[in-house]
């Protein structure tokens, strides 16, 4: 199988991240970091449902098994109530870099979440460095810092049987491996797994992990998807998501059977959207061969 690409949307996301399958309401869960925008797309009737919060920019967003929301957003963890919109701050964090902010986020099979932050970018890819950190939420509220110093956070994923987790810093140019301990969330024994190549590959974001615990990769600047195989260390397939929204910016598993890919990316510079600018959409792939695991939520 070789994945078919098709634009679901022209959402015109500014940095579209962080898609999240809720499997309970078959929605997606989304987030346009610069309009600081919780977005929920109903793929059934293609209704969204739009947040807008009160913060500069929100780098992730994941379901609450008590209900609403949880968010890591500039310098914040905080609790959403999906139906009014009113956040709650739980805890502050990176505050000794004011100009950085919380980027990609996801939830460990235990119900902790996990988010990182960056320096501010004035353009893609050049952050103030140094400036990031990888945190977790824990389940009590507390929030412990596990990585620094790190350019820019990105995708994070952790295999079925839960021992293992990757993490990408995203100018380190790799996918890490850290030996994981579901029970007190530590990750230790870092290695590289797969290293990119820049020119031909461009900057690794978001990814997502599947069923058979390869990783897939949302490639920024190049338009791709790359499934990487972490134990071989091999590229598995590259997959061409878009010549023109190149900013390719992560990935999950969704629909019903848990074997569509979406994935989310971000505009490219221009004062007016022309015909056929389909940056910052929102596109699926099919007929991948590969499923995901249900996405996990925060049980805090
Ligand atoms: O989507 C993200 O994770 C960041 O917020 C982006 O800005 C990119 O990662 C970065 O620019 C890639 O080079
Ligand atoms: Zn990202």
């Amino acid at each position: 199988m070789t994945g078919k690409v098709t634009i679901v949307r022209e959402f015109d996301c500014s940095l579209g991240e962080g898609p999240h399958w809720d499997d309970v309401s078959q929605t997606l869960l989304f987030v346009d970091i610069n309009k600081a925008a919780v977005h929920r797309w109903n793929p059934a009737n293609n209704q969204m449902k739009s947040i807008y919060l009160p913060d500069s920019t929100v780098g992730a967003v994941v379901p609450r098994e008590k209900g609403g929301l949880v968010i890591a957003a500039a310098h914040r963890f905080a609790f959403v109530d999906e139906e009014t919109g009113a956040t709650e701050t739980i805890k502050e964090a990176n505050l000794e870099f004011p100009q950085s902010r919380f980027n990609d986020g996801k939830c460990d099979p235990a119900g902790r979440f996990w988010a990182g932050t960056m320096g501010n970018e004035k353009e893609p890819g050049k952050p103030r460095r140094n400036e990031g950190a990888l945190y977790c939420l824990q389940k009590d509220k507390s929030v412990t810092k596990h990585v620094a110093p790190v350019d820019i956070s990105n995708g994070l994923s952790w295999t079925a049987d839960k021992t293992v987790m990757y993490y990408c810093d995203s100018l380190r140019f790799c996918i890490d491996a850290y030996d994981y301990n579901i029970a007190n969330g530590e990750m230790t024994n870092q290695r590289v797994v797969y290293k990119f190549n820049r020119e031909e590959e461009g900057v690794p974001d978001g990814h997502c992990i599947d069923a058979d615990d390869n990783i897939w990769v949302a490639m920024f600047f190049t338009g791709q998807v790359i499934k990487i195989d972490p134990r071989a260390g091999k590229k598995l397939q590259t997959i061409k998501v878009s010549d023109v929204a190149v900013k390719t910016t992560s990935v999950c598993f969704g629909g019903r059977n848990l074997d569509e890919m979406y994935v989310t990316s971000a505009r490219n510079p221009s004062v007016n959207k022309v015909d056929g600018d389909t940056s910052g959409g929102l596109f699926k792939i099919t007929e991948l061969g590969a499923k995901g695991l249900q996405a996990n939520i925060y049980e805090g």
